[in-house]
């Protein structure tokens, strides 16, 4: 029994049954799409693959032996449509393709509660709205369970007309491979504020800028690029696959005493009690729905802020360095 943990539904606490007879309609095959699709069809589940275009999905899902359709066909006759387009599209399709053909009793369900929790689409009651949000990127969700395992996901009910929607979030979390790790309760609100605050504050964009400033401080002193890049950047991995295996703690104790002692001393003055404070201020913004908001009309406007960041960034020293090293570093990877 957990000292900590809440509840924590594993293999033999869910049951496929519950979707198992259902259609289920999946939109999009990106990131976490590609991964639900094919899993939730390993899993023996009726799944069918809904895009908007004839694009680069569209054939990576064929070179992948999946059959996509256009969306409004695999709606056609839909139990549970499942929402693995981008955050930001979500609300048009479901508001041109899915909001006129939803019957009641018909599901909802979402990778991540955004747009349910910022009330960007406002389903009907006679609906289940559900998520099974899996803590970690769609390309590991694959990975995991065609090895055999899965990742954590979190399930969270919104609304539960049938009286039966956790049972069919635990099925899609068991159908991702989710059980067997561990699957941990949550609502839309919780997962939507808190997977927000841990990508914008460490994931992505604290451990991103906290990467160039470390490599842009070593290469200012005067030393080569591709040092800064071995030392500031590609050795992260190699330390963060200590913390996952053994913790915080255990990571320390795998690094010499002269990096813990420098590691332990120096960290905290430079991520220090000022940081902290712009952290809880970012993270307030998140609380509020201002950081919603800002992102909607930026995604309205066509996103020229994104993609002048992400130009910036393809453009870097940092990245230039990282392109060439990396052809050494995966090339001693260890053969999988
Ligand atoms: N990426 C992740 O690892 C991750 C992790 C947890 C949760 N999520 C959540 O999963 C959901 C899907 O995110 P993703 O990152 O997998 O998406 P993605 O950007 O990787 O994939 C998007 C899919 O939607 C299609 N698409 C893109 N723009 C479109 C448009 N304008 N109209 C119609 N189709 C369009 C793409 O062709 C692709 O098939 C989101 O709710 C996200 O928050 C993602
Ligand atoms: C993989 C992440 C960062 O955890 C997810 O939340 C996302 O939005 O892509
Ligand atoms: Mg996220
Ligand atoms: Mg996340």
């Amino acid at each position: 029994m957990s000292k900590v943990l809440g509840k924590v539904y594993t293999e033999n606490d869910a049951d496929l049954k519950y979707v198992k007879e259902k259609n289920i309609a999946v939109l999009g095959y990106g990131s976490q799409g590609r991964a639900w699709v094919l899993n939730l069809l390993d899993s023996g589940l009726n799944v069918k693959l809904g895009l908007e275009r004839e694009g680069n999905s569209w054939k990576k899902a064929q070179e992948d032996g999946v059959k996509p359709m256009k969306t409004e066909e695999a709606l056609k006759g839909a139990d549970i449509v499942i929402f693995l387009v981008p955050d930001m599209v979500q609300r048009k399709i479901y508001s041109e393709k899915v909001k006129p053909v939803l019957k009641p009793g018909m599901d909802l369900v979402f990778a991540h509660g955004f747009n349910i929790h910022y009330k960007l689409i406002q389903p009907p009651e006679n609906v289940d709205v559900y998520m099974a949000a899996p803590k970690a990127p769609g390309p590991s969700v694959r990975e995991f369970f065609v090895k055999g395992g899965g990742v954590p996901v979190l399930v969270g009910v919104n609304q539960d007309y049938s009286g039966q929607a956790l049972q069919k979030a635990l099925a899609i979390a068991k159908g991702l491979g989710a059980t067997k790790a561990g699957v941990l309760e949550t609502t839309f609100k919780e997962e939507t504020e808190t997977d927000l605050m841990g990508e914008q504050l460490d994931l992505v964009g604290g451990l991103t800028a906290m990467l160039r400033a470390t490599f842009h401080t070593i290469v200012d002193l005067g030393y080569r690029p591709e040092m800064a890049y071995f030392e500031a950047i590609n050795e992260m991995k190699l330390i963060t696959d200590q913390i996952y295996e053994k913790g915080l703690s255990g990571m320390l104790r795998a690094v010499s005493d002269t990096a813990k002692y420098g590691g332990l001393t120096v960290g905290t003055y430079v991520i220090n009690d000022d940081v902290k404070k712009r952290m809880k201020e970012k993270a307030e913004r998140i609380k509020s729905g201002k950081f919603a908001d800002e992102w909607i009309e930026e995604y309205d406007e066509g996103s020229k802020n994104l993609a002048s960041l992400m130009d910036d960034l393809d453009n870097s020293l940092e990245e230039q360095v990282g392109r060439e090293l990396r052809e050494i570093v995966l090339r001693g990877q260890p053969k999988k």
